[in-house]
């Protein structure tokens, strides 16, 4: 098998400040306020073309960075990411232009794809229907639910049938008949060979879809491998830290944290 998205050491860092003041004061003296945290820390994996990759850990420790990082979305501070063929990132918050309907915003991610008028007008039914809206994809984006939105999203990049498919939580906030929909859209894709990306925190969704995960803790990568192995250790994981009283939670997190945190 063909390799499809290869990461190598990739790391992105935030600046972080107390006050609006350290904030104007980094712009003119950059380095010298605030501090530097690593919303994902020298991530390291390669996966094959048909490989269905779960992205898991808990609140926080780098799922959406990191698959921002693979769609194109975010640059990475450093470290080299190789993407082979066209990516498309399905999200909650997915690029959707509130001030447009939902048509326009059909219309306007089809041209960014570069399709052509004509085809437009051919695929917008298809993509309408998919979307389940009805008449409110004549009414703005800013009018619309996150799971109408993620219906949105999710009709369009399906329709684009990209080679490389980042789902970032889509699918936890539409209906169920839509998630089946759109999870057998996967599975047909999965079939086709295709990469899939797919962050949620829904871990059955994860065990019955993918065939890796990659754990992330505190941005870094904890484990990567097939799914029955990692999700094990996953769920063991899971198993001690949901028995921790919630002050010892913030403790194990907190200290997660300050490892990411530089001067
Ligand atoms: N633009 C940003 N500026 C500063 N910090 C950021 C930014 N984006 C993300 N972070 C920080 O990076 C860390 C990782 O965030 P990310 O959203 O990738 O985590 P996640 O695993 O997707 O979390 P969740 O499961 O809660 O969605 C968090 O501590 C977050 O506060």
């Amino acid at each position: 098998m063909a390799e499809s998205v290869i990461l190598k050491n990739i790391t992105k860092k935030y600046r972080m400040y107390e006050t609006k003041g350290q904030q104007i004061a980094d712009l003119i003296f950059p380095g010298k306020k605030g501090s530097s945290f690593n919303a994902i820390e020298n991530i390291t994996f390669s996966v094959e073309e048909g490989d269905v990759v779960g992205l898991v850990g808990i609140n926080g420790s780098g799922k959406s960075t990191l698959s921002n990082i693979i769609g194109g979305l975010v640059p990475p501070t450093s470290g080299e990411l190789i993407v082979n063929g066209e990516v498309n990132v399905i999200a909650i918050q997915s690029g959707l232009n509130n001030a447009l309907t939902g048509a326009e915003n059909i219309e306007f991610k089809c041209l960014l794809m570069g399709y052509s008028k004509e085809k437009i007008k051919e695929v917008m039914p298809e993509i309408i229907e998919f979307s389940e809206l009805g008449d409110f994809i004549y009414q703005p984006v800013k009018q619309y639910s996150s799971g109408m939105k993620s219906k949105l999203g999710f009709a369009i990049s399906v329709t684009a049938n990209p080679d490389i498919l980042v789902i970032d939580e889509a699918l936890s906030v539409g209906d169920q008949t839509f998630t089946d929909k759109s999870l057998a859209k996967m599975l047909e894709y999965k079939k086709q060979g295709k990469t899939i990306f797919f962050v949620s925190h829904n871990l059955s969704q994860v065990r019955n879809f993918c065939t890796k995960i990659a754990w992330i803790e505190g941005g870094r990568l904890r484990e990567f491998g097939p799914t029955n192995v990692v999700m094990r250790n996953y769920m063991a994981f899971l198993k001690d830290y949901n028995k921790l009283t919630p002050a010892k939670q913030k403790e194990f997190r907190d200290q997660l944290a300050k490892q990411r945190k530089h001067k």
